[in-house]
């Protein structure tokens, strides 16, 4: 099976072509291509598909073979996925996935989508939850964007024991249902620093999904304004809230094609 490797700041997917048909148990499929020793290695893997109402339709799942509503990285790599290969020569597209349409607007240079804005639409925050884990009390603030996310402030995010509070929080029994874990500080009002337990992928160098909602817990919050830039790990990507809705930009590269034994 043909597949094509793709990163969005270092959060990596196996893309599959699946406009005409698609392999058999995706969930499998997922977690023996994402193990980074007997597979290709990656977060996850996702499927293009024919769009539904949409022009296109991503289907993603998670290392572990979970289903993801929604992957930001991901949507933007589909996006320069799709422009590349000439599945289309629109540079603004519509993207169906579990949580609904995306729009998303392709910048290209050289005939290549380098750069891709995508309209995450408006997220939902929750009311805050109080939890302890192991041992220390956080105030955690529950962000849908199309996914679940619970964001906690900390003045130092780099210092959290991410690998073992990440699996603790992302099925603590406090919040609404499992979720991916953000440790977010924001000092000067514009830039937010943002570290994150994937659920179902475990520590990622980025989450587009989880800096939007920390993006939203941070302005209703009063930390920032409408502009914020969310510095992960693995870079940065541009916030902006805008009529209700945020508006996410960031790149998304293509590492390399390669072909798996399916036996
Ligand atoms: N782990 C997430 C899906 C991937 C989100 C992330 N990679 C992004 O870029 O938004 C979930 O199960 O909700």
């Amino acid at each position: 099976m043909r597949f094509t490797k793709m990163e969005g700041l270092g959060n990596d997917y196996i893309y599959v072509n699946c406009m005409e048909g698609e392999p058999e148990d995706l969930p499998t499929l997922a977690v023996r291509l994402s193990d980074r020793h007997f597979g290709v290695g990656a977060d996850g893997l996702i499927c293009i598909k024919p769009g539904r109402t949409g022009d296109f339709t991503m289907e993603m799942y998670n290392a572990d073979g979970s289903r993801g509503a929604m992957c930001g990285n991901g949507i933007r790599c589909v996006g320069k996925y799709v422009y590349d290969r000439k599945l289309t020569r629109k540079t603004c597209l519509t993207i169906d996935t579990d949580a609904g349409p995306r729009g998303l607007e392709l910048a290209v240079r050289g005939g290549k989508a380098e750069q891709v804005t995508v309209d995450m639409g408006q997220a939902i925050l929750y009311p805050e939850v109080e939890l302890e884990a192991m041992g220390e009390q956080y105030t955690v603030h529950q962000v849908g964007v199309g996914n679940p996310h619970a964001v906690i402030f900390c003045p130092d995010p780099e210092g959290v024991r991410l690998e073992e509070l990440g699996p603790v929080l992302e099925c603590h029994p406090n919040l609404r249902e499992r979720s991916n874990v953000e440790f977010v500080s924001c000092q000067d009002g514009h830039d937010l620093h943002v570290r994150v337990w994937e659920r179902g992928s475990g520590i990622t160098l980025a989450c587009g999904t989880g800096a939007c909602a920390a993006f939203e817990a941070a302005r209703r919050q009063g930390l920032c304004g409408s502009r914020a830039e969310a510095r992960l790990p693995g870079g940065t990507l541009g916030l902006e809230w805008r009529e209700g809705r945020i508006f996410m930009t960031g790149p998304a590269r293509t590492v390399f094609e390669g072909e798996i034994e399916m036996g």
